[in-house]
């Protein structure tokens, strides 16, 4: 029996199937973390098994790295691997300058480190990620656990003397304890509303001894593949946008299906 995908789910997996476009044999791949990402890892299987694409890829999470393992989608690490030529990642909030908003799933270190060791990072996303002021999603902040809670306090501090409500911040739990990151720290999201000048603040937040990242992404993807359930996918880069319709594969999204319900 055939299932179709959720309306968000249908525009992740249009976002990650264009993704495969930028996909040239022989490249090293940073391989993002999220809902999004695992649909480019899936389709990105497919290619390597059926195609014979010749790519690696580095994981940007334990969980990652598990899928693609389950995939056999090869992997190696980033000493190894050394300069990237792509990676692809989703995000929580991307704007108009393609700065983002990541870490909604804990990763934001590593992909971070990730994206910044390769030539391109494009973004893959639902249309509803694209917003014209960054901040209604909670920005996460990776912190040292040692001393958190005063970490905490100089964060909230810091935000108040750039005008911005920072009170209300909290330590991000998984099963009613801190959340532990895959580098051992805990996140702290700042409920923000709104971000006015996103450099000023990853400034101040990195300033902070204890504060090892934040999830601003700023001047570090130079393009965005943004799908739509309609089935258009908006490709952005800085300068320029445009819209590509993407023929329905409904063989292709049975199969994914099929093999997520095994
Ligand atoms: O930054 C991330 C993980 O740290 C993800 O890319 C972000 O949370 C988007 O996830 P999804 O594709 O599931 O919406």
């Amino acid at each position: 029996m055939s299932r179709e995908l959720s309306p968000p789910d249908r525009a992740k997996f249009l976002a990650a199937r264009q993704a495969l476009t930028f996909v040239e044999d022989g490249m090293r791949l940073g391989l993002g973390t999220g809902s999004t990402a695992a649909w480019f890892h899936r389709l990105l299987a497919e290619r390597i098994h059926r195609e014979g694409l010749n790519v690696i890829g580095v994981p940007t999470s334990s969980r990652t790295r598990d899928l693609c393992n389950a995939l056999g989608v090869p992997l190696t690490t980033l000493d190894d691997a050394g300069w990237l030529d792509l990676t692809i990642d989703g995000a929580d909030e991307l704007d108009e300058s393609l700065t983002l908003i990541k870490g909604g799933g804990g990763a934001l270190l590593l992909e971070k480190i990730v994206a910044t060791a390769s030539d391109r990072m494009l973004v893959i996303a639902d249309g509803a990620k694209r917003v014209k002021t960054l901040g209604a999603f909670p920005l996460p902040v990776e912190i040292v656990p040692f001393g958190w809670k005063t970490t905490k306090a100089i964060v909230e501090e810091a935000l108040a003397d750039l005008d911005v409500d920072g009170r209300n911040s909290t330590l991000r739990l998984h099963n009613s304890e801190p959340f532990v990151t895959d580098e051992g720290h805990f996140i702290i999201d700042l409920h923000l509303g709104r971000i006015g000048d996103a450099t000023a603040l990853a400034h101040l937040l990195t300033d902070i001894p204890g504060v090892v990242e934040t999830g601003l992404f700023i001047g570090i993807a130079q393009a965005a593949v943004i799908g739509e359930p309609g089935g258009t996918v908006i490709r952005m880069t800085l300068h320029e946008e445009d819209r590509v319709i993407a023929p329905p594969a409904p063989e292709e999204e049975q199969d994914l299906i099929g093999r997520l319900e095994d």
